[in-house]
């Protein structure tokens, strides 16, 4: 374990409660309980989940249902965002931001006051739009790609009892669905220099990839994160825009007439990656999104459930960064030119 400080006093912010950020903390703090039951201790961080929402009390009820249907709870520590100058809160050792892409900058507004530019912070979002914003304000900078899925269930129980003793019953529970276990990448932003900020990210890359292996994920450190954040967001440029523009299942890609929608894409995206350099995978990048389609084929992608439930799509996170380099190589992106207007325009 690469220990960092007292554990009692080892804080993770986790901003933004949503899936992949519930999941994130449900699994950390059920692997600390489980290590301060059996050993007496754990290096493992305490967890406060920062949202926007007021929730009753200072703590809830986190409920993951596992890929293999069980139901793990634990309590977690919740606050709001906008009340981070409240001195009372224990500065953090490390900050995961897990809202979508666009929620970042204003996160980071709220934030920035109250942390150190010692402070490791770590992005989880997909594309690659939040990841060079915050790189170029804040030097400590982590990333996380991973293929782990989550979703939220429709919110149960809340109960309005102040937390001051209160029972599990009392709490305001919120859920998360574990869907399907993946892989995490985790690296930091600049790698391979010789600043202090690189040092110190790369150690707590280190750091942060034994809390993820140990709360159950399967997590590599990576020198190049950047380059899997790019094969991240080929898959995701591939497969979203087109089965949220025709509102499909994933699956439905193998048919008529979206099959060779998805090799034009596929082409137009891989010129893309070449121009700049970032290796294509070994099966190549047809093969990829051949295989991931299939391994997903049930499923309604993200970005389908953002455009069915009238909000903001991760487009431009995932769209914008092809197109500028496409355009900084001189290439033309039709089809994804196409569907980036299209999905940039109100969905109804
Ligand atoms: N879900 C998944 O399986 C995977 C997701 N990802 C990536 O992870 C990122 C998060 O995705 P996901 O968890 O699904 O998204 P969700 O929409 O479920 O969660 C985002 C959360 O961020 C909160 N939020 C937004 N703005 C703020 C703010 N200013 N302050 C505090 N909290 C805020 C939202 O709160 P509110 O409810 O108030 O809007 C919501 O709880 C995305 O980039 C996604 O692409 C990557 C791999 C898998
Ligand atoms: C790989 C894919 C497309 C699977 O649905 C995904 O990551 C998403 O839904 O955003």
């Amino acid at each position: 374990m690469h220990t960092m400080t007292d554990p009692e006093d080892n804080w993770l912010w986790i901003i933004g409660p949503g899936a992949i950020g519930r999941l994130l903390a449900a699994s950390l703090m059920a692997a600390r309980q489980r290590e301060l039951r059996e050993q007496g201790a754990s290096a493992l961080p305490r967890v406060l989940l920062l949202g926007r929402q007021a929730m009753a009390g200072q703590a809830v009820m986190l409920d993951m249902t596992t890929p293999e249907s069980l139901i793990v709870s634990s309590r977690i520590n919740h606050s709001t965002i906008d009340t981070l100058q409240d001195s009372s809160f224990r500065k953090p050792s490390a900050i995961w931001l897990t809202t979508k892409a666009h929620g970042v900058p204003a996160v980071w507004q709220q934030l920035a006051p109250h942390i150190t530019p010692e402070t490791p912070v770590t992005c989880w979002q997909n594309g690659l739009s939040a990841q060079p914003w915050l790189a170029e304000r804040h030097a400590n900078l982590l990333c996380a790609s991973t293929t782990e899925g989550a979703w939220l269930p429709a919110e149960t129980g809340a109960s309005t009892t102040p937390d001051n003793g209160s029972t599990a019953d009392d709490l305001q529970h919120l859920g998360v669905q574990h869907a399907g276990r993946g892989h995490t990448w985790l690296g930091a932003w600049q790698s391979g220099g010789d600043g202090d900020h690189d040092s110190q990210s790369n150690q707590a890359a280190l750091m942060q990839g034994d809390w993820l292996k140990a709360a159950g994920f399967a997590c590599e450190q990576t020198p190049d994160i950047q380059t899997r954040l790019w094969h991240k967001l080929a898959i995701n440029a591939a497969i979203n825009p087109l089965v949220a523009r025709y509102r499909i299942r994933n699956g439905q890609l193998r048919d008529r007439p979206f099959a060779p929608m998805v090799r034009q894409a596929v082409e137009e995206i891989s010129a893309v990656l070449d121009s700049e350099g970032i290796p294509a995978p070994e099966e190549g990048w047809q093969a990829l999104v051949e295989q991931v389609i299939r391994a997903t084929a049930n499923n309604r992608a993200s970005m389908l459930q953002d455009v069915l439930a009238g909000r903001p799509t991760e487009v431009e996170a995932i769209l914008g960064p092809l197109r500028s380099t496409a355009a900084r190589h001189g290439l033309a992106l039709p089809l994804l030119d196409d569907l980036y207007r299209q999905l940039s325009t109100p969905q109804r």
